[in-house]
């Protein structure tokens, strides 16, 4: 019998941006030894010429998988986002393609809210700034601008899983929570939801920013929205670089109107650590400058390594879709003895008549099927005896309206 179901040591993985090894090590427990994994993001012609064939990719913040990038990839099945933020990745171009997106919401959560918590102390104390000019040989000893975190209020926009973490911890601290987000969220705590973006820069001693990056919250954080803050206050950014302006930002911290910044993310960042990373903001001593690190812990990346790892296993093992971030969620038991088909198709009036059509015409028997569809795409998977699957593969496949078709037994 033909094999119709791709052998695993022909199946590719692209790891890029320095994904922590633990997730090779779940990909070679399930028998995956084509890994190829750089330190760097890739972009360009670089990034297609690796991608050409690969069938499963893995990427951080930086990759940008354009519809021209996965145009240039035929054979990806699936990508893996080894990070929360999907917006580096062109979702309807991959869902159009069959492509699978996963994610790992929740593993650096924690690392955020801790590093945002411990910025917000040490603005408010001047920290960034009396260091910088100690190690310049000068003595800042003063208590003028600095305050304790005790009493004041932290504003949170976008009060997601790293807004409510941070929420609760500056609440340990004594610190007064409000937060702005454009759903309607249980208050944690005591914290309240502000009346609108407007009344929460009004009223906060330090804003931290937490939304993720989409058109709606482009540029939110700009001249206007600066000039609102109260006087003196803080401005933390661990969400994504096209939040908040820079140059106007800029502006105020050197006009003195804010007190400080905690700057993680960029407009542009340097796609590795060879690159030369270049801002406004830099020669600031109250701004406090960071790579990119918000959840890059040692605990944060090891753990995303093994989720997301496992995610696209699963996928690639036995088409479990499940917590896929644009595609149809299908959850599917193990299928001993039998085959399996996993057809990807656009939802269009009478696919799925015509693919049970072709069991019924070929007298095949369907053993178990599954379906879930979106706007979209549809995705059907179909249990079925061993000595049918080639048959059914290549009369499937011959759908129109067919994404892509493939086998695993
Ligand atoms: N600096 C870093 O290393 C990291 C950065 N991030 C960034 O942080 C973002 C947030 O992460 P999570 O809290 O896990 O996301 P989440 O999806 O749990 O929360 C985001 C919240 O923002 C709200 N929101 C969306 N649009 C908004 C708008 N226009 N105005 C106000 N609120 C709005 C949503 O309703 C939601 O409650 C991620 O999307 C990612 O871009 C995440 C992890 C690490
Ligand atoms: O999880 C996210 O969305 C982040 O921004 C973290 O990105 P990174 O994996 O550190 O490139």
């Amino acid at each position: 019998m033909q094999q119709t179901s791709l052998d695993k040591s022909k199946i590719k993985f692209l790891l890029l941006e320095g994904i922590h090894p633990s997730a090779q090590d779940v990909l070679r427990r399930a028998g995956y030894s084509q890994i190829e994994a750089l330190p760097g993001a890739l972009e360009g012609d670089d990034l297609k010429r690796k991608l050409h064939d690969a069938h499963f990719v893995g990427i951080r913040s930086r990759t940008q998988l354009t519809a021209d990038v996965l145009a240039h990839a035929p054979r990806l099945v699936a990508v893996g986002a080894f990070c929360i933020g999907t917006n580096q990745i062109d979702l309807n171009a991959a869902r159009e393609r069959g492509i699978a997106v996963f994610n790992a919401p929740y593993s650096n959560t924690r690392s955020v809210a801790e590093l945002v918590l411990a910025e917000a102390i040490l603005l408010l104390r001047g920290v960034p700034e009396k260091n910088a000019v100690a190690h310049r040989g000068g003595w800042l000893k003063s208590a003028d601008n600095a305050y304790e975190a005790r009493g004041k209020t932290l504003g949170i926009v976008g009060y997601g899983s790293i807004g409510t973490q941070l929420s609760v911890l500056a609440e340990a601290m004594g610190m007064h929570v409000i937060f702005h987000d454009v759903v309607n969220k249980l208050p944690l705590g005591n914290a309240h939801q502000a009346e609108s973006l407007a009344a929460l820069l009004a009223q906060s001693d330090v804003v931290s920013l937490h939304v993720p990056q989409l058109p709606s919250t482009q540029w939110m954080i700009g001249a206007a929205e600066l000039a609102a803050m109260k006087p003196g206050a803080i401005l933390i950014n661990a969400s994504r670089g096209t939040v908040v302006e820079i140059e106007p930002l800029a502006e105020a911290i050197r006009a003195k109107r804010l007190l400080g910044a905690a700057i993680d993310v960029f407009p542009t960042e340097p796609k590795s650590n060879k690159d030369e990373f270049q801002s406004p903001l830099r020669g600031l001593d109250n701004v406090i400058l960071t790579p990119h690190i918000g959840g890059s812990t040692m605990e944060a990346q090891a753990n995303i390594g093994v989720e997301v790892a496992e995610k696209l296993v699963k996928y690639s093992d036995n088409g479990t879709s499940i917590t896929s971030v644009n595609f149809p969620e299908v959850a599917l038991p193990a299928h001993p003895g039998k085959h399996r088909i996993l057809h990807i198709h656009k939802n269009v009036p009478g696919i799925m008549s015509a693919i049970n059509q072709v069991f019924a015409d070929n007298h095949i028997n369907i053993a178990a099927q599954y379906l879930q569809t979106n706007e979209k795409v549809g995705y059907v998977v179909i249990d079925l005896d061993a000595q049918s699957s080639e048959l059914a593969q290549h009369e499937l496949a011959q759908i129109e309206g067919t994404i892509r078709c493939r086998v695993l037994f």
